[in-house]
């Protein structure tokens, strides 16, 4: 029988820029399978039944919303990043450009080329970055709130914002293997490295290895935070003393009144257990 696929496109995924990309990228997959069908959206309700892979056009939000799927019935993940983060293309190493990214996937689908990946899971909601609380989350639902600047700027001005505003709080952390009980900025809990469109929060964070990295930034005052910040798009942030890491399968979070963001996507706030499971999401390529 011959591979049916589905390549979804959200309208607002990099402000449009994968609508306008969609026809291409379709001509391009339509090499690889014999039958595509296109979809404004990738959430579990609307797709067919019986997919051989499901292609996302798009950024890491819409990938969150396509991995709701994959993970729940088994269908292998294609990616051609056209987001503005692009954050699981890159800890992957998934081509960044859309077109190289959509022949990676052909070629994929013609070898049966696959390779198994481990997603986190918490608070009923798969994700395949970084799942963070504190100081990082603040500043994704500050940027999301703002209409001006457009682009990745909205979050330089966000992260102004929130360095002025933001203060540590009494955390607690329970892995499989201890308890931390500290006064906190940030936690970052990484199945991948990045977030934040190249920011290399865990920067040892391997998406095969069934376990979490994690980056917890301790009491960090805003000259700490206007040092630790810098290093972050190369990693050299674990070098701050206030910075600690670790690495768990699951991981409580307690930290009364903090945003919560998962692939930058806001979740409900509150204490939350995230457990990593391996090899849950098959990628293509
Ligand atoms: N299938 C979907 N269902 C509902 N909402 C979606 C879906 N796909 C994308 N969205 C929403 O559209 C918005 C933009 O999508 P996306 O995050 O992919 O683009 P982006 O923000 O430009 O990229 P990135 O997340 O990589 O920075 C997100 O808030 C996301 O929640």
């Amino acid at each position: 029988m011959g591979i049916r696929a589905a390549l979804a496109v959200h309208p607002d995924t990099g402000r449009g820029a994968a609508a306008r990309i969609a026809g291409t990228v379709a001509a391009r997959l339509r090499a690889g399978v014999d039958r595509l069908d296109l979809l404004g959206t990738a959430s579990p309700d609307d797709l067919p039944d019986g997919l051989d892979a499901l292609v996302v056009l798009g950024g890491d939000g819409a990938v969150h919303h396509a991995v709701q799927y994959c993970a729940a019935t088994g269908t292998p993940l294609g990616l051609v990043p056209a987001g503005t983060g692009n954050d699981l293309a890159r800890g992957l190493g998934v081509p960044l450009d859309p077109l190289q990214a959509a022949d990676a996937v052909v070629a994929a689908l013609r070898e049966r080329r696959h390779r198994a990946v481990d997603l986190g899971h918490a608070g009923g909601t798969w994700f395949a970055t970084v799942l963070c609380t504190g100081f990082d989350a603040a500043v994704n639902a500050r940027a999301a709130r703002l209409r001006w600047p457009p682009g990745p700027h909205r979050y330089d001005l966000a992260v102004l914002a929130e360095v002025a505003a933001f203060r540590a709080r009494p955390v607690t952390l329970t892995t499989d293997t201890g308890r931390l009980d500290l006064d906190a900025t940030l936690v970052a809990i990484g199945n991948t490295p990045f977030y934040g469109a190249g920011m290399r929060i865990c920067p040892r964070a391997d998406p095969a290895d069934g376990l979490f990295d994690i980056t917890v930034v301790g009491r960090a005052t805003r000259a700490d935070l206007l040092r630790i910040l810098p290093g972050l798009r190369h990693g050299r942030h674990l070098r701050h003393p206030a910075v600690r890491t670790l690495r768990a399968r699951e991981v409580r979070i307690e930290a009364t009144g903090w945003p919560l963001c998962a692939d930058g996507e806001m979740l409900p706030g509150g204490a939350v257990t995230a457990r990593c499971h391996r090899g849950a999401l098959t990628i293509l390529g």
